[in-house]
């Protein structure tokens, strides 16, 4: 293991294009390319994928999960056993999330206070208790190299009142968490925007974060069930408030054509369950769209999924036999569109940073959407 202690995370913007950037995080576990796309490993596990296969596919970081490791096995039991990279033998950065979006969704009985939430877990019902501190401490229990703090996550529309006390709530929670994480060096802290779609609310969070201080800072309550153009409209207002020396993630987003958006309006960093989830459910991500082999008509197609695809197992099987696997809900099928629809998320942002580098990145928007429209699937 290399020696931890001494180095930091650092960011680099590179190029911009428009409002695009390209740029590189430099953590002791490795470097993070950006525009970047993070698999999410939920349970300490990218599901159906080796960890040198989601490395394979491009990714060189992944997303752990506070709530779920928490509960099981537990954030100290992960510890004694090394940590999460040792635990799940994934040697490069790992950004973990706080928790609490999870607790809001999926927690029973929660009950939110000034100190945090406490609430009763999905799996058992025995309670817990998070709170900024103790979220900041499981996830370097964890040993997490990039760490968010706890916030609330409003689902949108919400009204007007509400979004301001969870805003409000969020900053008074960033400040504990910086207070909590105590200066490490060998791991950052991102701060969380919050204010749901009310651009004065917005720039309130952005403005007391920055007055905080953190190496990182997150667009949180978006991918809330808002439509897009709201989503692209909050992005678009806030990005400018942001500092241009530290990178923006764009938290639980998206879509191909999400990122490509956010990726156009000064977005750097992306994690989404969307790749993995769906590649389980049978749709399978290419350059010319996605397509749903449930679907019966391609129990007879004998063409692959992509013959002129970089990915050899876009070449490798007919789109009549992974047809038949999803229909069968063989193993094999889920691991096969896993790691095509990873895949493809990796080469959509590897274009869009050789795009921006060439100050190209409008056209290639423009032809990257084109192929998606006009795809013969
Ligand atoms: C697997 N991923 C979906 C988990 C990491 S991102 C979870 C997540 C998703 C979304 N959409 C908003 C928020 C948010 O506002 N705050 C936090 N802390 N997490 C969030």
């Amino acid at each position: 293991m290399n020696d931890l202690s001494t180095k930091q995370v650092t960011f680099t913007l590179s190029a911009t294009d428009g409002m695009a950037r390209r740029g590189r995080i430099d953590t002791p576990r490795g470097d993070i390319q950006t525009p970047a796309f993070m698999p999410v490993g939920t349970a300490g596990t990218v599901k159906a994928m080796y960890p040198e296969q989601v490395r394979e596919t491009g990714a060189d970081i992944l997303l752990g999960n506070t709530y779920h490791l928490m509960l099981r096995p537990g954030a100290e039991r992960v510890a004694s056993q090394g940590g999460l990279h040792d635990f799940m033998d994934w040697q490069r950065p790992i950004l973990t999330d706080s928790g609490g979006f999870q607790v809001m969704s999926l927690a029973q009985l929660r009950k939110l206070t000034e100190k945090g939430v406490t609430f009763r877990s999905h799996i058992d019902g025995s309670s817990y208790e998070l709170t900024p501190e103790r979220s900041i401490e499981i996830q370097t229990l964890l040993d997490s190299d990039i760490i968010m703090q706890l916030d609330e996550c409003l689902k949108l529309p919400a009204e007007y009142k509400e979004m301001e006390r969870a805003m409000e709530l969020s900053l008074r929670w960033a400040d504990r968490s910086k207070t909590a994480f105590n200066n490490q060096r060998n791991r950052a802290l991102f701060g969380i925007v919050q204010g749901g779609d009310n651009a004065e609310l917005r720039a309130r969070s952005a403005q007391g974060l920055k007055s905080i201080g953190f190496d990182g800072y997150a667009v949180g309550g978006l991918a809330v069930g808002e439509p897009q153009e709201v989503m692209f409209k909050v992005i678009e207002e806030i990005t400018p408030e942001l500092p241009t020396d530290r990178p923006r993630y764009l938290m639980g987003v998206g879509k191909p054509d999400d990122i490509l958006g956010a990726i156009g309006r000064g977005i750097d960093m992306f994690d989404c369950v969307h790749p993995t989830r769906a590649g389980r459910h049978g749709h399978v991500y290419t350059r010319f769209g996605v397509i749903n082999l449930k679907n019966a008509r391609h129990r007879d197609d004998s063409r692959p999924i992509d013959e002129a695809s970089p990915n050899p197992n876009c070449r490798r099987w007919s789109r009549a036999y992974l047809h038949h696997l999803v229909k069968t809900e063989e193993i094999l099928g889920a691991m096969i569109l896993s790691q095509i629809n990873l895949a493809y998320y990796q080469e959509l942002v590897q274009g869009c940073r050789g795009a921006i580098e060439g100050g190209r990145f409008s056209d290639f928007a423009a032809e990257t959407r084109a192929a998606w429209a006009a795809g013969d699937l």
